[in-house]
């Protein structure tokens, strides 16, 4: 066996040999741009072309890796890159081991500084205030909608959306010792115990249940107090040292949630964009139908239409609408110029490329 392995070792050894090379190569060139930013004061951090890096490896991907393995790589080679540059500072919804943080690591890579946030409403006040370069939060899960707390923050803050992650969501019940020996209580954070309801209600159906800040949180009470069980991670688990009672527990086994990059960056077109505007119409009938007509009339494709009452009272409500294109594009540009004639209130939250 050694025989036959020791030459397709030597042949990988000089392959590493070659793309240590390269990369040492693109990383000098990636200080160069960086250098040339200075003069500039341009930001550093590009998402529209850190996205159409990671679509154009996708597409010429030859294969045996699959695109997704590829783009996890390019996407840590391109977050040391950019970190020659500078190292940006990303503040997400903690403590540490949230899908939060998971997203924030799959946007930006390894080579960051994270700074792990008690609530979305901190993570929004890290980086309006510039304590943090980019904010991540959560907006919207696949079982249970919107997370509102993030589209009241979107209505009035300073900081505009330059990017989206959507991951898979997968909940494991946990805890100090990998059984349920002794344990009168299950905690996770609302969204979390809502999502595996169905499996709570057949699987322990006596159990309290009681919801807490985050999930991560959950694993690090369980990590501490053997009557207690988290849902969380299995990431979260690890990190906190927990046993696995069961895996993948979520009701809906392709639960998934989506995340907004915050921050005070205006991304440019990547090609395949996606815009988010919140709208409020005067209250008066066929407001919703005249306020979406410049939409249609110019060719712009709706993806999301989400309502929140406006909380003044009255039975007014803000319309969180996604679009597809970039507000450089002149169709949307024309569209949303129409929009803001019809509308009582209109704000672009951002132009963003859509996530991989
Ligand atoms: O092209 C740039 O603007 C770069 O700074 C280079 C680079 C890269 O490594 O490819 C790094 C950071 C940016 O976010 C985008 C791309």
């Amino acid at each position: 066996m050694t025989d036959k392995l020791t030459p397709l070792r030597e042949q990988i050894d000089a392959i590493d040999a070659q793309i240590l090379t390269l990369l040492s190569q693109r990383a000098r060139l990636a200080q160069e741009v960086g250098h040339v930013k200075a003069e500039t004061s341009a930001p550093v951090f590009r998402p529209e072309r850190e996205a159409q890096v990671l679509r154009g490896v996708a597409d010429r991907n030859p294969g045996p890796l699959k695109a997704a393995e590829v783009q996890t790589i390019f996407r840590e080679i391109m977050s040391a890159c950019r970190s020659l540059e500078k190292r940006v500072t990303v503040a997400y919804l903690g403590p540490s081991g949230t899908f939060t943080e998971q997203a924030a690591f799959q946007q930006f890579g390894s080579a960051i500084e994270g700074l792990p946030c008690i609530s979305i409403d901190e993570v929004f006040r890290a980086t309006e205030a510039g304590t943090a370069d980019f904010g991540v939060v959560p907006v919207e899960n696949s079982s249970e909608g919107a997370v509102n707390r993030t589209l009241d923050l979107m209505l009035g803050t300073t900081t505009t959306i330059s990017g989206e992650i959507s991951i898979p969501v997968h909940h494991s019940l946990m805890t100090k010792t990998g059984n349920m020996d002794g344990v009168t209580v299950v905690c996770a954070h609302s969204q979390a115990l809502a999502q595996c309801q169905v499996w709570l209600n057949q699987n322990y159906p006596g159990i309290e249940r009681r919801a807490v800040v985050s999930n991560a949180e959950a694993a690090v009470m369980a990590s501490k107090d053997a009557t207690m069980a988290a849902i969380a991670s299995e990431m979260a688990g690890e990190q906190y040292r927990l046993g696995v009672v069961k895996g993948h527990i979520q009701d809906d086994p392709h639960n998934r949630t989506r995340f907004a990059v915050i921050g005070h960056l205006q991304t440019n077109p990547s090609g395949s964009d996606q815009t988010s505007l919140v709208l409020a119409v005067p209250n008066k009938a066929g407001a919703v139908y005249n306020l979406l007509a410049p939409l249609a009339v110019n060719g712009v494709s709706m993806t999301r239409f989400e309502s929140r009452p406006a909380r003044i009272g009255t039975w007014e409500y803000y319309f969180y609408v996604d679009i597809e294109g970039h507000v450089q594009d002149p169709a949307v540009a024309k569209a949303l110029d129409e929009l803001r004639d019809n509308a009582a209130f209109f704000k672009v939250l951002g132009s963003y490329p859509l996530s991989l």
